[in-house]
């Protein structure tokens, strides 16, 4: 061995063991290509009043390509508005590499279902009227923090928005994390593999994309953004496009994606985007889609107005629309989005994005092991990654309908 062995047998036995500092038998809260995540709280301190961790047991053992590049990015990166790594922890014995954050109880694709459902049984739930501008701020500030490092997300969808519970000292702060798969692969055009049968979903990916641009840039994050933000006002996925189970495409060109887009967006004319016949896929596009006459009445104006009575002229609506630009060199930046008159006017964006309402979502749901073995038809799990497919298992989720919702919620 190249250490002394002594040397080596005292620093093994001096260091601190992630099992001995945190407990988290039976509290594993996420699963999937890269690992699974536990909610912890350390050993020492046994208040309960301690705020939760979350610990990341990475797939794998050594230091993968993709842990190596977690831990080196994450070290660099501090904001409020993006996720901590607290500590690392390396098993030596196991080789295995466990990762620190603070807890995050919620993520908008959760509320955002909430919402939904609850919405299906005309139970409307109360929220702050600056609720999504406060939400969105703070994900532009978390963005426009990493764009000025130069770092990409090149995943942003509502899954990657985490939100602090109420116990913890940061209250109702937006976490931009990256809990999913397409951080191993930081090439657009990279073929999805059957190393995650989780399917991707290409609700959120900027047109460009699906026409083969070769590079994930600034303006692709901030398609993303404006995905979300409609998704906020509507509780629906604003490009929601069924797709097939089996999706193994190795081809970003996605029909049936790009069809959604411009039913909802309208077709892109040669004005509206100037560098459209230059991109690889525009071949396939023309073949598809032709002239685009059969989109000429569609618009985001159109859609937003009918289908969400939403105002063409309210600030809202031409910020989103900013965002939602066909054109990548048309969209704003971040910081750019965040000096448009949407966030000047009141009510004003807030720290904590539920302000001073009850948080009406429920805790996390623990993931038994029970439920690993594939063969368990009831087998569905929350998917980290915003799989739109999956839900909790029949026990684990309370049908909202059955019970009577008050107007406010005890949180
Ligand atoms: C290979 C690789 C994977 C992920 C990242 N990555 N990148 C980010 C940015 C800074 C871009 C938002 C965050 C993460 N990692 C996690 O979020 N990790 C999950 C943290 N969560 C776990 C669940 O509990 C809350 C914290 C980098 C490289």
């Amino acid at each position: 061995a190249w250490m002394d062995a002594d040397f080596r047998r005292q620093l093994s036995a001096q260091r601190e063991r992630v099992e001995d500092a945190f407990e988290f038998e039976g509290r594993k809260v996420g699963r999937g290509s890269y690992g699974q995540v536990f909610k912890t709280k350390p050993r020492s301190c046994a208040d309960a009043s301690a705020g939760d961790y979350a610990l990341k047991q990475i797939e794998g053992s050594g230091l993968s390509m993709s842990a190596c590049r977690e831990i080196a990015l994450l070290r660099e990166l501090k904001h409020p508005n993006v996720i901590s790594l607290k500590q690392v922890y390396l098993a030596h014995e196991t080789r295995q590499i466990w990762l620190l954050f603070d807890y995050a109880e919620h993520d908008l694709w959760r509320m955002i279902n909430f919402h939904a459902s609850a919405k299906k049984c005309n139970s409307q739930v109360s929220l702050p009227p600056n609720f999504t501008k406060s939400i969105m701020h703070q994900i532009l500030c978390g963005i426009h923090y990493l764009h000025s490092n130069w770092v990409l997300h090149r995943d942003l969808k509502p899954a990657n928005i985490l939100v602090m519970g109420a116990t913890s000292p940061e209250r109702g702060r937006v976490k931009i994390a990256d809990l999913g798969l397409a951080r191993l692969f930081h090439q657009p055009l990279t073929p999805l593999t059957e190393i995650d049968p989780v399917v991707v979903t290409f609700w959120y990916r900027a047109p460009e994309l699906l026409l083969g641009a070769r590079h994930y840039t600034k303006a692709i994050d901030l398609w993303a953004i404006g995905c979300i933000m409609a998704e906020l006002i509507t509780d629906k996925p604003l490009f929601y496009c069924k797709q097939e189970e089996d999706i193994k495409t190795s081809s970003p060109y996605n029909r049936d994606q790009l069809e959604r887009i411009f039913s909802v967006m309208g077709f892109p004319s040669q004005q509206d985007w100037r560098d459209l016949p230059h991109l690889p896929k525009y071949g396939d596009l023309v073949r598809n889609f032709g002239t685009g006459q059969q989109y000429a009445r569609f618009s985001l104006g159109r859609h937003m107005s009918r289908s969400f009575g939403m105002s063409e002229t309210s600030s809202e609506f031409r910020l989103l629309s900013r965002l939602l630009a066909m054109d990548p060199l048309r969209r704003p930046s971040a910081r750019e989005a965040l000096e448009d008159r949407y966030f000047l006017e009141e009510p004003r964006p807030a720290a904590d994005v539920f302000n001073d309402f009850d948080i009406p979502y429920g805790k996390r749901d623990f993931i038994s092991d029970s439920s690993d073995n594939k063969d368990d038809p009831a087998r569905l799990h929350f998917a980290s990654r915003g799989r739109h497919l999956a839900v909790a298992s029949q026990q684990q989720q309370r049908p909202i309908c059955s019970q009577q919702l008050p107007h406010r919620f005890d949180s």
